[in-house]
């Protein structure tokens, strides 16, 4: 599954929707495995939209969240081998992605990976920390989360949020497709069953909470103050361009 909406894959209502679609695909289809990256040279996926989330329209922001909620449940509890080529920058949502996979490969270069939201004012969702647990131990997920730490390829890969780094992007899905043969001579229902039950608490979670996780989004997205940093994070990025 290639994410291509420029300039950076930031994830909006629409392309959200798509990766939804194309998970159940996926799904249907009986593939054996995915591989998530993009047709970007240098972002996989810039995270959420901000612009979605900066003076939104009630109703539209509802279904935006609950599709990211679907995408995570279709993409963190497949039954399918998921793998990332991680072809540029992953921050927050675009971390999440990746994290969401079970493998991750990441072309060598300039790029940085992590959940950023601490920097931005705002608290990532338990599911969001719950997928970076399941990723890399707890006191570097605390760590890196409460210090919004972005990390260079190297240390992705010294703390374990990457398995392997690649030259390029052609190098890292062959390297994904290693991962998935891996699976070769593993009996499909045995590999998939032990995959859900080490995701099932985080899936559970997210699943009784599901509502008041919605509820907290709303209230975050209402809030005065929030929106008003939403502005200025806006600002800062156009000024760099
Ligand atoms: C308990 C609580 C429960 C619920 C409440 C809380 C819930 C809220 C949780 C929300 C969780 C949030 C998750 C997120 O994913 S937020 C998004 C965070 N993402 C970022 O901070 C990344 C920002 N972008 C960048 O750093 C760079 O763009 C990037 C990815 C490194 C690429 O750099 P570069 O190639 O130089 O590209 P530009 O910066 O020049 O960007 C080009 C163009 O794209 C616009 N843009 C960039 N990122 C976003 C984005 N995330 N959304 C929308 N638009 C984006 C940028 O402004 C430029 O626009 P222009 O018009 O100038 O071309």
């Amino acid at each position: 599954m290639t994410l291509q909406r420029p300039p950076v894959n930031s994830l909006n209502l629409d392309l959200l929707k798509e990766m939804s679609k194309s998970l159940d695909e996926i799904a249907k289809n009986k593939s054996k495995a995915m591989i998530l990256t993009s047709a970007s040279p240098k972002v996989f996926s810039a995270g959420l939209d901000i612009m979605e989330m900066y003076k939104p329209d009630l109703k539209r922001v509802e279904e935006f969240w609950t599709t990211l909620q679907e995408v995570w449940f279709k993409l963190f509890g497949s039954n399918f081998i998921t793998a990332a080529a991680i072809n540029g920058h992953a921050p927050a949502g675009g971390c999440l992605l990746a994290m969401s996979c079970e493998y991750r490969v990441m072309t060598g270069g300039n790029f940085s990976i992590g959940l950023n939201e601490t920097a931005l004012g705002i608290v990532a969702p338990n599911w969001f920390m719950d997928t970076m647990t399941n990723t890399i131990p707890v006191r570097e997920a605390e760590y890196a989360l409460t210090t919004a730490r972005m990390f260079n390829v190297e240390e992705a890969l010294k703390v374990g949020l990457i398995d392997e780094v690649a030259t390029d992007k052609d190098d890292a899905i062959a390297k994904c497709k290693g991962f998935i043969g891996k699976f070769d001579r593993i009996p499909a229902l045995a590999r998939s069953i032990t995959k859900l039950k080490m995701r099932q608490a985080a899936i559970k979670r997210l699943q009784d909470g599901r509502r008041e996780d919605l509820n907290e989004f709303l209230q975050f997205v209402q809030n005065p103050k929030i929106q008003k940093s939403l502005e200025m994070y806006i600002q800062s990025l156009k000024k760099k361009a």
